[in-house]
């Protein structure tokens, strides 16, 4: 075990462009020295690492998610979270514009799925014998403080047909789909992203409306040496709904309710990890659905990265700063890291023994399949031979080969196949 601070990263959106308006920039970014500078408060935010506008989507990948994945490849539980007010560049950062199987502009969600599944499978193809995994994905959404599988199928668009039918949905029972392949997750990415509820708003045209949690679970079996390892790991990708200002957003009918849970969940988020840092006993991680869910990646068992992205807009210069304020405090949470690992009592001899008897099981089905193509008559005459053949048979035995001579006669019988079988029977 051993202790880590959240890694806190930094992600500047270029200015936005709106026709007629000569945007201002309200801070400055050095990207070399990790350090936004605002001029209004005279302050330098100093982060893990910062990204100024022009950052590749391949950049952020390389520096936030990597880490993260290597950790969880080997057993530990990882998070990445997206912070920031509205129309800050969240979902843009763990998804992309949009979902793509060959986009440069891929987002850490999609990119993270392509990594772990090249990696497992190039483990599988070098050692076919001593390594195996499964992955299985699910993904909530937390929509006004309810929490919907954004896995279940439906073929309704139409987001209050959606929550009729999840609201049902009981807390921590969302589905988990197993997936085989980097193409097949990525379709249930695509599936669940398009049941995500968005609306357009003055700030955003697409603007997320509910917080949603990509999760991933990997297990893994591996013989190393003279042991057998069992390593399990889970992985939240969360793209939070960004906090708004009436003002700005000029919501109105459900757009302000949504706005209203939106704004709640997250302030039970930054509660909570005031909480951690002034070392409370009792931590309210049970007010919100966001951090009951989540509690493991706050103060717990995860190794876990906050990108805020940061509206660099000189008209949202005051939630410009509350977010790089609470960005320097979230810093200091230190979480306690494990892997996940058990390493079983079996040797190598047993493993290898588990292996052989597993393949000649299988065989046996093939072939147990193959006699299943022979005609009943067939069957019933190599039962016979069998029978009449094997003068050491033990007493259980002869009484299975009875049931089975007996089965196969109800058969023939049936087939219509008419044999004086009776004398046989009395052998036995
Ligand atoms: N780094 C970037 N480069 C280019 N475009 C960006 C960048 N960041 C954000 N954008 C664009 O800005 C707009 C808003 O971004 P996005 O929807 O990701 O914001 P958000 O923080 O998820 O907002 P909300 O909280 O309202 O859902 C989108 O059109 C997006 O493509």
């Amino acid at each position: 075990m051993m202790q880590e601070n959240i890694n806190v990263m930094a992600r500047v959106r270029p200015l936005s462009e709106r026709a007629g308006l000569n945007q201002k920039s309200c801070l400055s970014v050095d990207a070399a020295n990790s350090t936004i500078y605002v001029e209004k408060n005279k302050e330098f935010y100093k982060f893990n690492k910062v990204f100024d506008e022009n950052a590749s989507q391949e950049a952020i990948f390389d520096t936030v998610a990597k880490p993260i994945i290597n950790g969880f490849l080997e057993g530990k539980n990882g998070t990445i979270f997206a912070y920031g007010q509205t129309a800050s560049g969240k979902t843009f950062t763990m998804l992309g514009p949009n979902i793509n199987e060959h986009n440069d502009d891929n987002g850490i969600i999609p990119r993270t799925i392509k990594e772990i599944f090249s990696v497992l499978d190039a483990k599988v193809e070098n050692k076919p014998d001593s390594f195996k995994y499964s992955i299985k994905c699910s993904f909530i959404e937390i929509y006004n403080e309810q929490q919907y599988d954004l896995l279940k199928k439906t073929t309704l668009k139409n987001n209050i047909n959606k929550i009729a039918i999840y609201q049902k949905a009981t807390f921590g029972k969302a589905e988990e789909k197993e997936v085989e392949s980097y193409d097949a997750c990525l379709k249930l990415l695509k599936h669940g992203w398009n049941q995500r509820t968005t609306a357009s708003t003055s700030m955003n045209e697409r603007s997320s409306r509910s917080h949603a949690i990509f999760i991933i679970r990997l297990a893994t079996e591996e013989l190393a040496e003279t042991k057998v390892i069992t390593r399990s790991s889970c992985l939240n990708l969360v793209d939070l709904a960004g906090f708004e200002r009436q003002s700005q957003t000029n919501n109105i009918g459900v757009q302000i309710r949504e706005s209203y849970a939106i704004n709640n969940s997250l302030s039970t988020f930054t509660h909570v990890i005031r909480q951690i840092l002034d070392g409370k006993k009792f931590i309210s991680y049970l007010d919100s659905k966001l951090t009951t869910l989540l509690r493991d990646s706050l103060g717990g068992n995860s190794k876990t990265t906050v990108i805020f992205n940061i509206h660099q807009d000189a008209q949202f210069i005051t939630d410009t700063v509350s977010v790089l304020e609470f960005a320097k405090s979230v810093k200091e949470i230190k979480n306690t890291i494990s892997i996940n690992k058990s390493v079983s009592c079996e040797d190598v001899e047993t493993w290898k023994t588990e292996v052989l008897r597993l393949r000649q099981e299988n065989e046996q089905l093939k072939s147990h399949q193959q006699h299943d193509e022979i005609t009943d008559k067939e069957a019933y005459q190599r039962v016979m031979l069998y029978f009449e053949n094997d003068t050491a048979q033990t007493k259980a035995r002869r009484v299975e080969i009875q049931k089975k001579t007996a089965e196969y006669k109800r058969r023939l019988a049936m087939l219509s196949v008419k044999k004086d079988d009776s004398d046989s029977d009395d052998e036995l």
